[in-house]
């Protein structure tokens, strides 16, 4: 069993230590651009001058990413921060995987996906996010299958095309749809193979649920990719620029489904003896969809009856449960993570959101694994189905409620939570809603600091990356402000490359902390600072604790 020592300095704080993950609030560079600065956030500022107040690096090599152009995301920001150590993750994984050619090798999933259309002469679908955006998938990915696809034979390929608008400029997709028709024009040139898009729609409205949220939404996907129903179109730029013209303003992310057609029928319905990719290698958004492919039974929604095919992930997208059955690449091995070590040591941990971010305190903060930990209790705040610009404050304050009332009760140790608002609300892209969801968050950092000092715990705030400190997009030869007509900053919709705080505060001082020399701290060193503060030696390969104690 992998034990924590306890500390020589320190016996811990009489009260809980409370990380609370502020998803989505950075430290941004541009003031136009930065509505956390633009909010009123009395608390945060206060905290910044008088508490332990550093910054942490929460985007690419840091978190696992293949580059430092590599935005953050929920995944490896939460992997990071609860795992204590940094793995090299899905996207770079992947990317290896091709590059080296290990997932197409002899023996491979892939390689029995291909034999099987191979030999029935049935098709190859490949679901997912039509990105480069790094967080979910990378189009790279699906066109380096696509090129061994048509290298091994496979005669017929149906692409079903998630549009993104999230994790890229909200308002891109042609930039892609572009890329991708060059894409197939050259692959389909010489006339033997039939490579094509079959149907799509906006990330948000089919597919790509999480966390059991809105199930319609999946099953309005599996209608579109797999039964082929819906508003036909002849091209998926078509189907783009028909949707835009009907419904001025609208995201990518929201667009409608489509299904491509030639000759008056759907050119790709999923059908028995096909095989099916889904090409996102990050797991809350797959996992879904991924249920309804496998399941035998399905109670969510009627989805008809089941296509016979063979059903791969990109990846495993959780490892306790063992889905997908069949993957292409292996993920991370990240193991000892430290609600496993504080188990072990008996601390009794509370974990919490609402549905939309419960799932990256749970399983990702547990490193991409369902299952819990003895001493955990794991609690989540149902979110409203509703735009979230419409509704900033999401439940920051029935999730403050509940972490209060864990605090006065002293039953637990650890409490660890997520507040979405500034990432929620950030990627809508409309501001003032962004300001009032910072806003929110800063509030209820002020209870919980409240409740703290009467309980004498300890706090540790951040965030696992930015977007509301980043909201306006900026020319990438210049440098400078998007503006639109009326001069107004063209809202971007992703996640930013920005440092996130790192923040200690320590009402009684019983920790008598001070922050540590760490070169180059990241979201990382988290870890071994919420042990240290609870009175035990981090182990020995967890990143460092930024502070020192005693
Ligand atoms: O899935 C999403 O909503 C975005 O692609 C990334 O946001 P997250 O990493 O904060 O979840
Ligand atoms: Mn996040
Ligand atoms: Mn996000």
């Amino acid at each position: 069993m992998i034990e924590l020592k306890k500390s020589k300095n320190f016996a811990g704080s009489e009260g809980p230590v409370v990380l609370v993950i502020m998803d989505g609030i950075g430290i941004g560079k541009n003031p136009e651009s930065d509505f956390v600065k633009q909010a009123k956030t009395p608390n945060l500022t206060w905290l910044h001058e008088n508490a332990l107040y550093t910054e942490l690096r929460a985007h690419g090599v840091a978190v696992g990413l293949p580059d430092d152009g590599d935005m953050g995301n929920s995944e490896v920001g939460h992997n990071a921060i609860g795992c204590g150590r940094i793995f090299e993750q899905g996207a770079a994984l992947v990317g290896k995987a091709i590059a080296s050619g290990a997932m197409y090798a002899d023996g491979s999933v892939w390689q029995e996906l291909v034999s099987n259309v191979n030999h029935k002469a049935s098709t190859l679908h490949f679901i997912g996010l039509f990105s480069d955006g790094n967080v979910h998938s990378n189009l790279n990915h699906l066109e380096s299958m696509l090129r061994k696809a048509k290298e091994q034979g496979v005669k017929k390929a149906r692409i079903h095309a998630l549009i993104d608008g999230r994790d890229v400029p909200p308002t891109s997709a042609l930039d892609y749809v572009e890329r991708f028709d060059a894409f197939l024009k050259e692959i389909n040139a010489d006339g033997t193979v039939d490579y094509c898009v079959a149907s799509g729609g906006g990330r948000m409205n089919i597919t790509m649920d999480r966390y059991d949220a809105n199930w319609d939404m999946v099953k309005r996907g599996w209608a579109t990719h797999v039964k082929a129903e819906g508003r036909t179109f002849a091209s998926m730029k078509e189907a783009v620029e028909t949707f835009r013209v009907e419904n001025p303003g609208i995201l990518d992310q929201d667009l409608p489904a489509f299904v491509i057609e030639r000759d008056r029928a759907p050119v790709g319905p999923i059908v028995d003896g096909d095989s099916v990719i889904f090409f996102n290698f990050r797991g809350d958004r797959s996992l879904e969809i991924t249920k309804a492919f496998e399941a035998d039974e399905l109670k969510e929604f009627d989805r008809g009856p089941k296509p016979d095919v063979l059903y791969a992930g990109m990846m495993q997208y959780d490892g306790d449960l063992g889905v997908p059955a069949r993957y292409l690449v292996t993920p991370p091995a990240i193991d000892r993570t430290m609600s496993e070590y504080l188990s072990n040591a008996g601390v009794k941990q509370l974990a919490i959101s609402e549905t939309q971010k419960y799932g990256h305190m749970t399983y990702f903060f547990n490193g991409n694994n369902s299952g819990k930990f003895p001493t955990e209790t794991w609690k989540e705040i149902p979110s409203d189905v509703c735009p979230f610009e419409d509704a900033p404050r999401m439940k920051a304050d029935e999730i403050t409620d509940v972490v209060v009332q864990a605090i006065e009760s002293g039953e637990y140790k650890f409490i660890r939570l997520n507040f979405p608002n500034g990432d929620m609300v950030g990627h809508t892209g409309v501001v003032n809603a962004v300001k009032l969801a910072v806003e929110a968050v800063d509030e209820n950092v002020g209870r919980i600091m409240e409740a703290l000092k009467k309980a004498n715990g300890i706090m540790v705030c951040t965030a696992d990356h930015g977007n509301a400190d980043d909201m306006c997009e900026l020319d990438k030869k210049t440098g400078a402000l998007v503006l639109d007509e009326q001069g107004r900053c063209k809202p971007k919709t992703a996640h930013s490359l920005n440092p996130v705080p790192g923040i200690v505060y320590d009402p009684s001082g019983a920790a008598n902390a001070r922050l540590a020399d760490v070169p180059e701290a990241g979201i990382a060193n988290l870890a071994a600072t919420c042990i240290t503060l609870l009175g035990f030696e981090p182990p020995e390969d967890y990143a460092a604790s930024l502070v020192k104690v005693g």
